[in-house]
């Protein structure tokens, strides 16, 4: 029921108006780009992408953003939204017209493409859920120390197949992650090595800098330490160089499984993006609303 000229009679101009407004809000900073695109994805995983992690909490409802896992998803993605909402709304016909669901994934496209990634499509036609708890979102997202079965049974849950869900996890390839996401890696990984093995050694002793024990819980790292503001297929360069921030990222290089992939998409731009594209549109179908299920938001962080 997505199609890609769903608003053509009622906003036609939809796209350009996402597109300006993500591009001002990009040139104040860059971290709309990795905030804007981890807002897409933790929506698509809990309860589909109806814009249920763009809710606020109300004194009778914890919403899905103040779940711990969410906690991290950086304001710029919330705002990046509100603000093209708002730019959209302002166009006389466009009010009230476009739902917020369908805002978040035009702004995701236009954030990749900002950042140097490949440019596509967007299917439209969602609307916004009607409810959104913090109870909901346990078990949902992936964790850092995933393995390859995990990941690919948390994705497969959403309809998404291990080619998919590699490609996705190049996302990483720009954005910051917390020490303690990654922490275990460098000082406690097992009995028998205390830092990760499968991390490259160079790296591991350039992150101990960055991430000494006992760091301020509020810093942060490039995920990607080579092109961090780039969206490129150095994420798969980094993964065959031990170079992979979290397990559940160096896991796709050292597992058989998974390891061709990577290879073929550190050598094979036109390849990954290719990927990449179809993993995002795939991502954008999870647990659409339509009908009675969803609505319109006036407000998208605020039920109608
Ligand atoms: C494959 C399993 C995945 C795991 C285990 C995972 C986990 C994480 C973690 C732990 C962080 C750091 C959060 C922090 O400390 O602030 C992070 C950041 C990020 N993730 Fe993922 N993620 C996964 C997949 C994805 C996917 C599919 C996307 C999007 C398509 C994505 C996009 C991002 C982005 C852009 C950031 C940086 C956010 C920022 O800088 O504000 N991740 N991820
Ligand atoms: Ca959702
Ligand atoms: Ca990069």
């Amino acid at each position: 029921q997505l199609r890609q000229d769903f608003y053509a009679n009622v906003c036609p101009n939809v796209e350009n108006i996402v597109k300006e407004a993500v591009t001002t809000k990009f040139l104040q900073t860059f971290t709309t780009v990795p905030a804007t695109l981890r807002l897409f994805f933790h929506d698509c995983f809990v309860q589909g992408c109806d814009a249920s992690v763009m809710i606020a909490s109300t004194p009778n409802n914890e919403a899905e953003k103040d779940h711990p896992e969410n906690l991290s998803l950086a304001g710029d993605g919330f705002d990046t939204v509100i603000k093209a909402k708002a730019a959209v709304d302002a166009v006389p016909g466009c009010t009230n017209q476009v739902s917020c669901a369908d805002i978040l994934a035009m702004a995701t496209r236009d954030v990749i493409a900002l950042s140097g990634g490949p440019s596509y499509a967007v299917e439209l036609g969602r609307l916004d859920g009607l409810s959104s708890t913090s109870s909901s979102v346990g078990g949902k997202l992936p964790k850092p120390d995933f393995n390859l079965n995990q990941l690919n049974s948390m994705f497969s849950d959403n309809g998404i197949s291990q080619i998919d869900m590699i490609a996705l996890s190049a996302a990483h390839t720009l954005g910051f992650s917390h020490c303690d996401q990654f922490s275990n890696r460098l000082y406690n990984f097992s009995t028998s090595n205390k830092v990760d093995p499968t991390l490259n050694k160079t790296y591991a002793a350039q992150l101990m800098l960055q991430c000494p024990q006992k760091v301020d819980p509020e810093v942060a790292i490039d995920m990607d330490p080579s092109t961090p503001q780039e969206f490129d297929n150095v994420y798969f360069t980094n993964l065959q160089q031990g170079m992979g921030l979290f397990t559940s990222d160096q896991v796709l290089f050292t597992d058989d499984r998974s390891k061709p992939t990577i290879d073929t998409w550190a050598s094979d731009t036109t390849a990954f993006e290719k990927a990449f594209v179809t993993a995002m549109t795939n991502l954008g179908r999870v647990g659409v609303k339509t009908g009675s299920q969803g609505n319109i938001r006036s407000d998208c962080s605020v039920f109608n």
